[in-house]
């Protein structure tokens, strides 16, 4: 009645920014996304039929009432899958440092959903598995696999058809995330609430949805093809035109700041200089800038030199979902 997980985060090169169904988790468009090796959750689950009310321990802090309801409502949807009745106690460590901007609920609840699964007994497919980590975030639905990986959007009502699938297996092609830290003033519009309101009063969503689904047919083309200069240029564009749609919203909100746009400017500069670098930006002012091991110390130091930037993690294609003792 007691398992142990470890769950990446992932980096998504195709972006998912839109659901159909906000109750399970639709999603308006398939994504595609790279796990990486230096961002995980490990989380334990233990099922007790002593415990009154689920517990959620996250990195050694027991977590308030309204923090344990979230996580709550996804154990009931676990309990309601596997039959399990009991309450839990879950311990989670995030290795994801939080400022990097990793939303690290893709780890944390693919980290969350493998242990309880495993915890609750039953067998299970790794498609049940993206299934139940899509319910508590849509991106954690990518992280059960490492390498390169595809969330289908699927079309059925009920979501049966909506999980991701493995494109490249992790170790079949290096390529370097530098995730870039900048300072930030003012807090984000969280992904949830950023993507519903450009789904609903943004008149570039329609767009987005047109060329999301080419982009997303040119990076798997380029992936199979080991084609990165085609990866790049596509991973890059597609960021720029999920970014498009928030500035059409209403009220308008944008994720990029100044810091944002200067480390955007010293990719491009890179590349007048030959330099294969391209950049991704998710729901927040962090750049991950993407590149093949040969440019990845020389990209390093460029982006090092800006003031605007605090950190840089350097990462590689992870693996996925993994069973740990203890
Ligand atoms: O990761 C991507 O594809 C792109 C984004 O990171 C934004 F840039 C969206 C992540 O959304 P998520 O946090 O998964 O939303 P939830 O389903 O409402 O929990």
């Amino acid at each position: 009645m007691r398992a142990k997980a470890r769950a990446h985060t992932n980096i998504a090169l195709i972006k998912y920014w839109g659901k159909r169904d906000e109750k399970l988790f639709l999603p308006t468009n398939n994504s595609l996304s790279m796990t990486l090796d230096q961002f995980y959750t490990e989380t334990v689950v233990e099922f007790n039929p002593d415990l009154k009310q689920d517990k959620f321990i996250l990195d050694g802090i027991e977590m308030n009432p309204e923090e344990t309801a979230k996580v709550s409502r996804f154990m009931d949807k676990i309990r309601r899958y596997t039959g399990q009745s009991h309450y839990a106690l879950i311990d989670s460590i995030n290795h994801v440092p939080t400022a990097a901007g990793f939303a690290s609920s893709a780890s944390g609840y693919a980290a969350l959903a493998a242990a309880a699964m495993k915890a609750s007994g039953v067998s299970f497919s790794e498609n049940e598995l993206s299934i139940m980590a899509r319910q508590g975030s849509g991106s954690a639905s990518r992280s059960i696999y490492g390498g390169f990986v595809e969330w289908q959007k699927g079309e059925k009502e009920d979501g049966s058809d909506c999980y991701a699938v493995p494109i490249l297996e992790q170790g079949a092609w290096d390529l370097r995330v530098l995730s870039v830290e900048v300072t930030h003033e003012v807090k984000k519009v969280l992904s949830r609430e950023g993507m519903k309101r450009t789904v609903e009063t943004s008149p570039f969503f329609a767009g987005w949805l047109e060329a999301v689904a080419e982009d997303l047919v040119e990076a798997k083309a380029a992936i199979a093809k080991r084609d990165f200069i085609h990866l790049g240029e596509t991973l890059e564009r597609n960021a720029l035109r999920m970014h498009a749609t928030t500035l059409g919203a209403n009220p308008p909100f944008m994720y990029w700041q100044s810091s944002t746009v200067k480390v955007m400017e010293a990719v491009q500069a890179l590349r007048e200089n030959g330099i294969h670098a391209y950049f991704t930006i998710d729901a927040g002012p962090n750049v991950k800038v993407v590149c093949q091991p040969e440019d990845e110390e020389q990209i390093l130091d460029a982006l090092s030199e800006l003031d605007v930037v605090q950190n840089i993690y350097r990462c590689k294609v992870g693996p996925g979902v993994s069973y740990l003792e203890g």
